[in-house]
């Protein structure tokens, strides 16, 4: 494989004026750095902007401003076969009359590479995805998932320096897109290519990124690794997007060198937070479902919600007039506390996340 290119963008818009005159901004300004071999995820709701940001690194959108980098040179204002990229579609987009083989080598024929080279170099691919047996096969005699396999094939042959995914595994079933998932992150690491990929499922971006992009109304909310979307979510909007959040309130006592004291509803907690807080400020604080310990006495409260889900037990239980999420792992052979039965817990103070 040729060498892994960096992809910046730099204050990135993108504003359509609808047939009724009217300016819709998707993409408001962003910049985001990803550097040669990176997997990045970009995630968000619909409508928040994440095809149009992939449209617009593959060409077939044109920015209203901004800047995009593959290694050195500014591609915004190129054409798509100008540009380095080469994309995975949603509907792996296959040409039906032609085998697999064909289908691959399809791009490198249009590059009028000598004949032995692209037999060469598909022969490589279909190694890689281990999908020799396959090659003389058409489109309509492979599962959904083996076709999204040689759509992949078909973009890692052309070696380009960045590779984009548009929602890829969303035709697929649950397992077979948990299979997918795993394959992709295989050959991405195989091959170290630069990749972007948008998605609006959470658990595909933890499964697949080094690190994930959230976007929101055209905004980029937060960049991080799974880790620090996950433990530290910038602000409500990320940390109800991933995963499930419960969100409690708290007053500041005293900083104590890198902690800050706060009182959650009588009960204090050390938390460890560099944010500029001082004593009496109100804060707003993220504790996820898993991470309250239902063998704690810190606070008690009536169960409005118990069901088991088999690897854990799910409860909803009242929480100074707001509903808790709480999350227990192996239930089996231990006592369920059914709906309107008490429940005691506590927070576990290094889960604790303050806004
Ligand atoms: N050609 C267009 N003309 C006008 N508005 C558009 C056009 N294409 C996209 N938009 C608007 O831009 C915003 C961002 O759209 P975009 O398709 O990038 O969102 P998305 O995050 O990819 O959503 P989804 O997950 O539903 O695909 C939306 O409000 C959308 O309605």
């Amino acid at each position: 494989m040729k060498n892994a290119k960096r992809l910046k963008i730099e204050n990135l818009n993108k504003t359509f004026i609808t047939n009724k005159n009217q300016k819709v901004v998707a993409v408001n300004n962003i910049n985001l750095d990803i550097e040669p071999g990176e997997f990045v995820t970009i995630l968000g709701p619909s409508g928040c902007g994440k095809t149009t940001t992939l449209r617009m690194i593959a060409g077939f959108e044109m920015p209203t401003e901004g800047k995009i980098y593959i290694g050195d040179e500014d591609v915004a204002s190129k054409t798509p076969d100008k540009r380095d990229t080469a994309m995975v579609f949603q509907n792996y987009a296959l040409f039906p009359h032609m085998n697999v083989f064909d289908n691959i080598a399809y791009g490198l024929k249009l590059q009028k590479l000598p004949e032995n080279e692209i037999k060469e170099r598909v022969s490589r691919i279909l190694k890689l995805m281990k999908m020799e047996d396959f090659a003389t096969r058409v489109p309509s005699q492979m599962s959904g998932g083996q076709q999204q396999r040689v759509s992949l094939a078909r973009a890692l042959v052309m070696e380009s320096g960045i590779l984009l995914f548009d929602e890829p595994l969303s035709n697929l079933d649950a397992k077979l897109r948990i299979h997918m998932r795993d394959e992709i992150r295989r050959i991405q690491k195989t091959v170290g290519i630069t990749s972007v990929y948008v998605t609006h499922d959470q658990s595909e971006a933890m499964g697949l990124s080094d690190k994930i992009v959230i976007m929101n109304a055209g905004n980029i909310e937060q960049v991080g690794n799974p880790i620090e979307i996950y433990q530290k979510p910038k602000n409500e909007f990320v940390a109800n997007f991933i995963g499930k959040a419960n969100i409690v309130d708290g007053i500041v006592k005293e900083r104590i060198e890198e902690y800050l004291e706060v009182d959650i509803h009588g009960v204090e907690y050390k938390i460890k937070s560099n944010k500029n807080y001082k004593s009496g400020d109100k804060v707003r604080i993220v504790i996820r479902p898993e991470a309250i310990d239902i063998f704690g006495e810190d606070f008690t409260g009536v169960v409005t919600k118990s069901i088991f889900m088999g690897q854990h037990h799910e409860y909803e239980v009242e929480f100074f007039g707001e509903k808790l999420e709480i999350s227990y792992n192996n239930p089996i052979n231990r006592k369920i506390h059914d709906v309107d039965d008490k429940l005691s817990f506590s927070f576990d103070t290094k889960a604790l996340h303050i806004f």
